[in-house]
């Protein structure tokens, strides 16, 4: 896969104005965007029909937590927008993770579309383990990454969104062809801002990571062209 491929943009906006901006400015330089619960709220599924028509592939990560059946009717409903990758909640539990799995597949086949990847997160990348204590987990918070993964593999998800450090970990439990989704990318001298568990372009791609998601270090960037440039550089000289 190229570095291109990669790379996700989070495009963390709330207008079709921004989208429009943002996605123009990038232009070639990008091909994969990720829209989420900022984005899709404010302005629905006019953004996939926009991305789509300009053959960008599409992570529509909503990040959806339910009991089984209404995840997988939400998400029989999202696989008809054409994303190319949609994500639940691995804390939801096996069932719900398998019925996801089915209700993705079952709905790709109804439609004949091609069926959208489906992940899973496993813990957020912005906890810290403080903050995983808080919530009154007593297992060790990358363990716990190993755990879900292990879960939703068996469940039938095509892969994780986890952080970083411990992508390495999870190819080794899951093996080469489980995708790894990585947020928490900061290249070197950016601002943290919320994330916690966080590597750098290059430090991710190192432990396995398949796709990195990145947001505020393009989004925020004086020049956000000039910023994917330089992080594709900093992945390109590692391949
Ligand atoms: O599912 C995600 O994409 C996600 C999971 C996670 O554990 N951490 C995480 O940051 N994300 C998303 O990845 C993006 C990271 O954005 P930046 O922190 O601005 O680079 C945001 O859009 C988050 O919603």
């Amino acid at each position: 896969m190229s570095s291109d491929q990669r790379l996700i943009v989070a495009l963390d906006v709330h207008s079709m104005e921004s989208v429009r901006q943002l996605v123009g400015q990038l232009g070639d330089s990008v091909s994969y965007y990720k829209v989420g619960m900022e984005l899709f709220y404010s302005v629905g599924s006019q953004v996939i029909t926009y991305l789509r028509q300009q053959n960008k592939d599409i992570f529509l990560d909503l990040k959806l937590h339910d009991i089984p059946n209404t995840v997988g009717q939400g998400l029989a409903t999202l696989t008809q927008l054409g994303a190319t990758m949609l994500n639940v909640h691995a804390a939801g539990g096996f069932s719900m993770m398998q019925a996801a799995a089915i209700a993705v597949k079952n709905k790709a086949i109804e439609i004949q579309a091609r069926r959208p990847k489906l992940i899973a997160v496993t813990v957020l990348t912005s906890m810290n383990e403080n903050e995983w204590s808080g919530i009154g987990y007593n297992v060790d918070l990358s363990q716990q990454v190993i755990h879900l993964s292990k879960l939703a593999q068996k469940a039938g998800m095509d892969g994780v969104v986890a952080s970083p450090q411990e992508a390495a970990q999870i190819q080794k439990a899951c093996g080469s062809e489980f995708i790894v989704v990585t947020p928490g990318i900061r290249p070197n001298g950016a601002a943290i801002n919320d994330q916690s568990r966080i590597a750098t372009p290059a430090g991710a791609l190192k432990n396995g990571a398949h796709h990195l998601v990145i947001g505020r270090p393009i989004t925020a960037a004086a020049n956000p062209r000039q910023a994917v440039k330089d992080i594709l550089r900093e992945m390109r000289d590692l391949a």
